[in-house]
């Protein structure tokens, strides 16, 4: 340790408000939300204390115990004990601890102390503690720990005065190491209690409003069906409300576009700021909204507490598709991408389950997938009430998500069937207390999603959307051609080759080669269509959904909704599953089965809705 910077490192139980912790000290922005397995990989941050010295904070996953050890969990111990290869031991630990909740928290918070290394015990929630009217004797606590013990909260600015000023002065002395074996893991339970009766009151009527809600919401049926019609009204909600906002921009775009064809000579570059950049980029941008409208009520279920209390419902339901309770918050995180889904994967122990939980999380439906859905949806689908209240357009969008989510139930219990196994694990989770959700958490939430989506649209599709361009406009035609120029490109002849593999499904030449660099990014496949038909002349008035709508029929577009429902996602989640999993053979099996269950459903989607049309 150098005498002006000190290396901290934050530990604790899953949802003890580690990263909120870390977010306060470092005036960082990672994400936090009121369910257990946020953080799954190292954070680092730092700040100057009072004194002047540099603290590098680390932000480690949550962590339940140290004795099983799902891989996220070995990190934290590694990295805790200086054994973490490029990671030197910090010199002075804080576990972070929820204080509505000790008496699961103390038991970690003693195996943490067992190191033998400096700790510091933040307790943490200390408003929610004392709003509940639970009084916690600290100095008690502190002289029974031999451990420094310091209220915070997290999230209030201010909240985490007392602990800089503690970190800040002398570091606290060790407790000698004790050895790790199961006999001392008994007396743990012990001593907790001990701990408990000694320091902490608590009142005799806790949560009566969580218990309250609990009962409905936990009811087998009465919960489920509250699941159910919660999720089909955000559905109907994203519908009406981003709709609107997306036309908005669109127009915009279509009036900027317009603008720019009157000043810009005639050429190369004018065709590729209107077509490609105006009509491809500005397309996908226009569904924006769509996509910080669904999140925005994501956010606020993640927030509210209530989707662990979802995953409990469905325990039951994932455990019979070989899948488990735990899967439910990487699933969760797939639809906003399959990515960190599928690195969230690291909390399921068992690594058939959490291999199971890999393969079937590009099904979930992602974020990228929406602009694709929400285009064709708007361009085929009328805006009929159904039952005089619902809006038929968002009830196609619910059906999709459905579909994904089906799809990864069958192939789960596909999985089961394979790997004949019998073991059922018990899902034990902590469930959060409600709360409002704090307009700032949902503020960085929604922050973060749009940055990532903008980084995206200035980033590869940006570059996919002028390579597609290129293509659609070189080779030029021959002198005396007829017929639009883009078939003559190189586009043209590259579409309608693939289109042999493609034509059973009923997608014309135009929409297979949108496929193309729609396996870098779904996003592209827009950004594509509208190129290829801003080139070809069609998309000129009434916008791409018009062009669309009058050039191919409704059994395509159905057929292409479900291609992308299921359709092999896209190269970065193929990598990520390689360096999860450590295996090719994983993203051949995950690439061509998924492309053999799109292939089929959309065959079938084609064939069917073709007979009815
Ligand atoms: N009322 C209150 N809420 C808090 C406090 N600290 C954190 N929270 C909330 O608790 C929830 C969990 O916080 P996180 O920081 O994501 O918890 P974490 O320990 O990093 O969780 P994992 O990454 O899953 O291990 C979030 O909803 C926070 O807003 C606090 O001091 N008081
Ligand atoms: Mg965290």
């Amino acid at each position: 340790m150098s005498a002006d910077s000190l290396r901290i490192a934050l530990v604790g139980n899953p949802n003890s408000g580690k990263t909120a912790l870390f977010n306060q000290l470092t005036g960082g922005r990672q994400k936090v939300a009121n369910y257990a397995g946020v953080t799954v990989e190292r954070k680092e941050g730092r700040f100057t204390a009072p004194s002047g010295r540099v603290m590098q904070v680390l932000d480690l996953p949550g962590t339940y115990s140290f004795d099983a050890a799902s891989p996220d969990e070995q990190i934290t111990r590694d990295v805790l004990e200086g054994n973490y290869p490029g990671e030197a031991a910090p010199d002075l630990i804080i576990c972070v601890a929820d204080a509505t909740n000790l008496r699961l928290h103390l038991r970690f918070v003693l195996e943490v102390k067992r190191l033998g290394r400096p700790v510091v015990l933040a307790l943490n929630m200390m408003d929610a503690a004392r709003h509940r009217g639970i009084v916690i004797d600290v100095p008690e606590l502190q002289h029974r720990l031999g451990v420094p013990v310091v209220e915070t909260i997290a999230v209030k600015r201010g909240g985490v005065g007392a602990l800089v000023t503690r970190v800040d002065g002398e570091l606290p002395e060790a407790s000698p190491a004790l050895p790790d074996d199961p006999a001392s893991r008994a007396s743990l339970h012990d001593e907790v209690r001990a701990l408990m009766a000694a320091t902490v009151t608590m009142p005799r009527a806790t949560a009566r409003i969580d218990d309250a809600l609990d009962r409905w919401m936990l009811h087998p049926i009465v919960g489920l069906l509250t699941l159910a019609v919660v999720m089909f009204l955000v559905f109907q909600a994203v519908y009406a409300s981003g709709k609107p906002m997306s036309d908005l921009i669109g127009n915009g775009f279509a009036w900027l576009g317009g603008y720019c064809a009157t000043v810009l000579p005639d050429g190369p570059i004018r065709d590729l700021v209107i077509n490609g950049l105006f009509g491809g980029l500005g397309t996908v941008l226009g569904f924006l909204p769509v996509i910080l409208v669904l999140f925005f009520f994501i956010l606020m279920l993640e927030e509210s507490g209530y989707l662990p209390r979802a995953a409990f419902l469905l325990d039951r339901l994932m455990v019979s598709v070989g899948l488990t309770g735990r899967s439910f918050i990487p699933l969760l995180s797939s639809f906003a991408c399959a990515i960190p889904g599928i690195m969230g994967t690291r909390s399921i122990t068992d690594p058939r389950d959490r291999l199971a939980t890999i393969l079937v999380a590009p099904l979930m439906t992602c974020s990228a997938r929406l602009p694709v859905y929400a285009l064709l949806i708007g361009a085929f689908i009328p805006a009929r009430r159904v039952f005089g209240l619902f809006n038929l357009q968002g009830v196609v969008l619910f059906a999709l998500y459905v579909a994904g989510i089906v799809g990864a139930m069958a192939v789960g219990w596909v999985i089961k069937r394979i790997r004949r196994d019998k073991s059922e694990h018990a899902l034990l989770m902590e469930l959060p207390s409600y709360r409002l959700p704090r307009v700032r958490d949902v503020a960085i939430g929604l922050w973060e999603r749009g940055t990532v989506f903008l980084k995206r649209l200035t980033g590869v599709i940006l570059a996919l959307t002028v390579l597609m361009w290129c293509i659609s406009t070189f080779p030029k035609p021959p002198a005396g051609a007829i017929g639009p120029a883009i078939n003559y490109s190189f586009a043209g002849y590259l579409g309608r080759f693939l289109q042999h593999i493609f034509a059973p499904l009923g997608f014309n030449w135009q929409i297979t080669l949108s496929l193309i660099p729609a396996f870098a990014a779904r996003e592209t496949a827009v950004a594509t269509l509208a190129t290829v038909y801003a080139v070809s002349g069609d998309a000129q008035n009434g916008g791409l959904a018009h062009a669309l709508a009058g050039n191919f029929p409704l059994a395509t577009a159905l057929s292409l909704l479900v291609w992308f429902a299921f359709a092999p996602q896209c190269m970065s989640t193929l990598a990520v599953i390689r360096r999860e999993t450590n295996s090719w053979r994983n993203v051949v099996i995950s690439f061509s089965y998924m492309f053999a269950v799109a292939y089929a459903a959309s065959f079938i989607t084609f064939q069917v809705a073709r007979l009815f049309s």
